[in-house]
């Protein structure tokens, strides 16, 4: 029987229906789109990113947290940081988090995803499918490992060039033992170590997963502006399908688009388990509480949430002309350095402004801490659960004065300049909870990150401020030119013991934007997992989730990549297909024989 699609959602059926078209949920649908035969529809709660130039404009980032391009999420307090409360954004447009984010290539190292220890997501795939996503361009002066990076993929990727502060930290790092390895967060291989991150950044514009939805054929269909209230569900105990998806349109109109094939869920960590969850599925006595009908029982569903937390470390310089300050803040800078991105495609708002980056483990270092001396730990395994191949932390620097919005004390850019070295912590203890506000779409979930809840968290984070401030004021590179603290109020510049670095993380750790863990994979006998190695859902057929929620166990590294293998994994599981670690990819399955024809009014048919 022919069935006709157009691309008007509301009178349509589809074969796929991606809900959420971030990072992992573009990826997906437009490699489901590749196969002509498939017809997709991607909707999207926020609004098309061609209508947004900070999504291109690597350096506007911030310009988009607090407008409608946000989902201006706020945490609960978290007693451990002090009842802080954490403005968590996240990109409310076509693209997601990959529009608004720090465009930092950092894969983790491959042992992280064998720690998922799930069929078919080891490091070495994972990593195969970060490599499938990038078109890697480099550039003369990084020493690139050219079998780790990708040339086919759909995402631009290139070196960062570095302003003389980065440099100056880069030997510092060096002098304090971290060896130098330009291209060590692609390969994953050096867990102390210092080099260069890799970013989704191109020709002076920001790269993104919207990229993948250029240029597709007429079986890809995109709304925008559009919220996906529920999935729709039909049948009763062992026999559940996920059958429509029920939108609310920017007017408030609400209508029910079927699937004929696979429903997938990609709203990310914070939003993919409150689609769930609206639609019956979680714990039973949540959804009581919201009047919601339970479906399908799973207690998993908006637990272990993870985040990877950041500190800033501010120093002020006297040295004019290391920093980008006064390419930014000097008057009349800024509109200078929107005329060279816009006219040239370069200047400081063309690119992010990280500079030098590392990774380091800290056994010498925490070897003497009773907690950690005293802490439980597995056999070849640190408290924290990780390997000598893994990094405890992560420093990073900004080449300028900056980050969230509480970051208000800006230098001139004339006769004062700032730069950060950012200590993050990895393989967070602590665990916290996305649940729903209420039934109602158009709330925003309750999060709960419960941030540095665990006394580890606490004493692995300030020793790495500890380390980074040594960096800084001892290290070769750097400790001729630090004035002090910035704000020059402050004197954490003098800090020498892990303890005086204690209230410091407690006041000042903020997030790094990772959250994941929230519809997690998991073995059968995990009655906390929500999905199982082929991300379906528990109970529900023709049910997937695809983003950030999915991952275990964060990364020791930043989460835009695994977002990107998540997508890629994602098509090839529907399609039956694998990837071989060569890069290319085979088809294993026979799929349905359905032929896609245009007829004579542009729509396609499918018989
Ligand atoms: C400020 C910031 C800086 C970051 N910096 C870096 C970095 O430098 N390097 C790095 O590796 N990672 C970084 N990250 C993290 C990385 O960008 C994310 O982990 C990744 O993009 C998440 O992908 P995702 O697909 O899980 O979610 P997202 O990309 O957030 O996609 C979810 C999509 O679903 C949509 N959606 C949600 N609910 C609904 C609904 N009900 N109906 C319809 N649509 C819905 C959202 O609008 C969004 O488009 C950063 C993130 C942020 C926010």
């Amino acid at each position: 029987m022919a069935s006709h699609i157009t691309l008007e959602p509301e009178s349509s059926e589809y074969d796929y229906i991606v809900c959420g078209g971030g990072t992992s949920g573009s990826v997906l649908a437009a490699r489901l789109a590749e196969d002509p035969n498939n017809s997709v529809l991607v909707i999207e709660a926020g609004q098309h990113n061609s209508l947004l130039e900070n999504t291109v404009m690597t350096g506007g980032w911030s310009q988009l947290f607090d407008t409608e391009a946000d989902w201006n999420i706020t945490t609960e307090p978290s007693p451990g940081a002090n009842g802080r409360q954490v403005k968590v954004s996240r990109g409310k447009f076509l693209g997601g988090s990959s529009g608004c984010n720090g465009t930092l290539c950092i894969r983790g190292t491959k042992q992280d995803y064998d720690d998922w220890n799930i069929p078919g997501w080891s490091g070495d795939e994972v990593f195969g499918y970060m490599k499938k996503a990038e078109n890697f361009h480099g550039k003369k002066w990084f020493k690139a490992d050219d079998a780790a990076h990708g040339n086919s993929g759909l995402l631009d990727i290139e070196p960062h060039d570095l302003a003389p502060i980065s440099n100056m930290i880069l030997e510092s790092m060096e002098s304090q033992g971290l060896t130098r390895q330009d291209d060590m967060f692609t390969t994953g291989d050096n867990p102390h170590g210092c080099g260069h991150a890799p970013r989704t950044v191109y020709k002076g514009d920001r790269t993104t997963a919207a990229n993948y939805l250029v240029n597709k054929g007429p079986n890809l269909a995109i709304k925008t502006e559009t919220t996906v209230d529920k999935v729709i569900l039909e049948g009763s105990g062992s026999d559940i399908r996920a059958t429509a998806v029920k939108v609310l349109d920017k007017d408030g109109k609400e209508h029910e688009i079927k699937a004929r094939k696979e429903i997938i869920v990609s709203g990310g960590a914070y939003c993919s388990p409150t689609i769930l969850l609206r639609s019956g599925i979680g714990p039973k006595s949540e959804l009581a509480s919201h009047g919601i009908d339970c479906k399908v029982d799973i207690p998993g569903v908006g637990k272990n949430l993870m985040d990877h937390l950041i500190v800033f470390i501010y120093y002020s310089t006297t040295k004019p002309n290391l920093t980008n300050d006064h390419l930014l803040y000097k008057p009349n800078a800024f509109g200078e350095a929107y005329r060279q991105w816009k006219e040239e495609k370069r200047g400081p708002l063309s690119t992010f402004p990280f500079g030098a980056f590392g990774f380091a483990r800290l056994d010498d270092r925490l070897a003497n801490e009773p907690i950690w001396k005293n802490a439980p730990r597995k056999e070849g395994r640190d408290p924290m659960g990780l390997t000598p191949s893994q990094p405890n932390i992560e420093f990073f620097s900004t080449e300028c004065y900056g980050g969230p919005k509480q970051y208000t004390d800006y230098p001139d850019g004339e006769t004062t300049h700032a730069f950060s070295l950012i200590a993050e912590l990895f393989a967070p203890q602590s665990r916290g909870t996305v649940t729903l506000k209420s039934a109602d779409p158009s709330h925003n979930p309750v999060v709960n990150h419960n941030y540095l809840s665990e006394e580890l968290d606490v004493v692995v984070l300030s020793e790495a401020c500890r380390f980074a401030n040594e960096i800084i004021i001892q290290g070769k590179g750097t400790k001729d030119i630090v004035e002090g603290s910035w704000p020059k109020t402050l004197t954490h510049h003098k800090h020498t013991k892990r303890e005086d670095w204690v209230p410091f993380v407690r006041d000042n750790a903020t997030t790094c934007y990772h959250p994941g863990g929230t519809c997690k994979m998991g073995p059968d006998n995990d009655p906390m997992s929500v999905l199982d190695a082929e991300l379906r859902v528990r109970g529900v057929k023709g049910l997937r989730v695809a983003d950030t929620s999915v991952m275990p166990l964060l990364n020791q590294g930043h989460t835009q990549m695994p977002a990107y293998a998540i997508g890629e994994k994602a098509a090839d599981l529907i399609k039956g297909q694998f990837l071989e670690l060569s890069g290319e990819v085979n088809e294993v399955k026979s799929k349905g024989a359905h032929v896609m024809e245009q007829n004579g009014n542009g729509t396609l048919v499918l018989n």
